[in-house]
């Protein structure tokens, strides 16, 4: 269903699922400062949307709660746009004028790869609206090169990140109820890894084995990122402590943070405490969500 928000005559939507790293290590770090990640992740119905219509003249367009944070040049959707459509023209594909309307739900610089999920929704969505197709490998290349969650963010749908995020193993995992909370700070990602002490930590420790009890799997992991976030950020404790007071089994900082995340017993919980704590805190950014299994995962990567 198209929302009102997108242009009249849209001829395709494209989903930007938030993403969770449900875990993260940090296990090294490369000559150029990238660190190496162990990071199981998963991506949520919530999201942004990026909508393509046919037009005369390339065009960007955004709407939705965080459009006014965003500035439009620079944006990570139309480097998407301009490297995709470069790749195109090298094999010969035509790419022509398009209008790209983005609506952004999610808040910037929040630890849920709001930006990388735009990226990535730009490739998967102009690859079909051009009715394009490129090498898994050029595909694969153009992603990394847009931001080291893009290729994580291409396949949307639970998986363990390794390398600085080009290595995915996807996984098979069910649907969570989850409540993401944010206090609309922005973190700066280098900033937390600039903080963190110990680059090398021991990596998850995920079982190969069916039958898994993911929330008390996960419940066993860590992020290594929590800690100096958290001394760069004073919120993320008020945050965190608000979600376990309202009934989450689990809580934990995705990413870089600041945004948390709640794991609960059921949708309705998930949902009842989201009201509960958006009545509390109107200046918070809270939603209840569902984790996407493998098979509504909107990646085509
Ligand atoms: C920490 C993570 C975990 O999934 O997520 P976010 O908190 O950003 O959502 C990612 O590794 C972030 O990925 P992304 O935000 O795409 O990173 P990039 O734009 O490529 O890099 C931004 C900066 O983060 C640092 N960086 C990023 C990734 C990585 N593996 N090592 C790093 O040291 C570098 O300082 C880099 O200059
Ligand atoms: N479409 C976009 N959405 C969000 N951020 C974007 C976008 N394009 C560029 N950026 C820039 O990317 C940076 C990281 O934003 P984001 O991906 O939201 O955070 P994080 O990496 O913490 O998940 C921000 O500083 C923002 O200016």
């Amino acid at each position: 269903m198209l929302s009102h928000a997108f242009p009249p005559g849209c001829a395709l939507v494209e989903p930007a699922p938030a993403k969770i790293n449900l875990a993260l290590a940090v296990v090294g770090q490369r000559a150029d400062g990238y660190h190496l990640l162990d990071s199981l992740v998963t991506f949520t119905a919530f999201g942004d949307r990026i909508g393509f219509s046919p037009a005369a003249e390339d065009r960007f367009t955004l709407s939705g709660r965080f459009a006014g944070t965003l500035g439009g040049d620079g944006n990570l959707v139309l480097s998407a746009r301009n490297r995709l459509r470069a790749a195109l023209a090298a094999t010969g594909q035509a790419a022509p004028p398009v209008h790209i309307h983005l609506e952004k739900n999610l808040p910037v610089a929040a630890g849920i790869g709001g930006g990388s999920a735009d990226a990535a929704a730009a490739l998967r969505g102009l690859l079909a609206f051009w009715r394009a197709g490129l090498p898994q490998a050029t595909l694969d290349a153009l992603a990394i090169g847009l931001g080291a969650d893009v290729p994580m963010c291409l396949a949307s749908r639970p998986l363990v990140a390794r390398g600085v995020g080009e290595e995915i193993v996807r996984l098979a995992m069910p649907a969570l109820p989850v409540v993401l909370a944010n206090p609309l700070v922005g973190v700066s990602t280098p900033a937390v890894f600039q903080a963190l002490a110990e680059k090398r930590n021991p990596p998850l420790d995920l079982p190969r084995a069916a039958g898994i009890d993911w929330p008390a799997l996960i419940a066993r992991l860590r992020n290594d990122l929590e800690p100096p976030a958290r001394r760069l950020c004073g919120e993320i404790a008020a945050i965190s402590d608000s979600l376990a007071a309202s009934g989450a089994g689990l809580v934990r900082m995705s990413g870089s943070g600041a945004t948390c995340f709640g794991l609960y017993a059921s949708p309705g919980e998930a949902r009842a405490a989201a009201d509960g704590l958006a009545r509390r805190h109107p200046d918070w950014f809270i939603v209840a969500t569902t984790t996407l299994c493998e098979d509504d995962g909107h990646g085509r990567a």
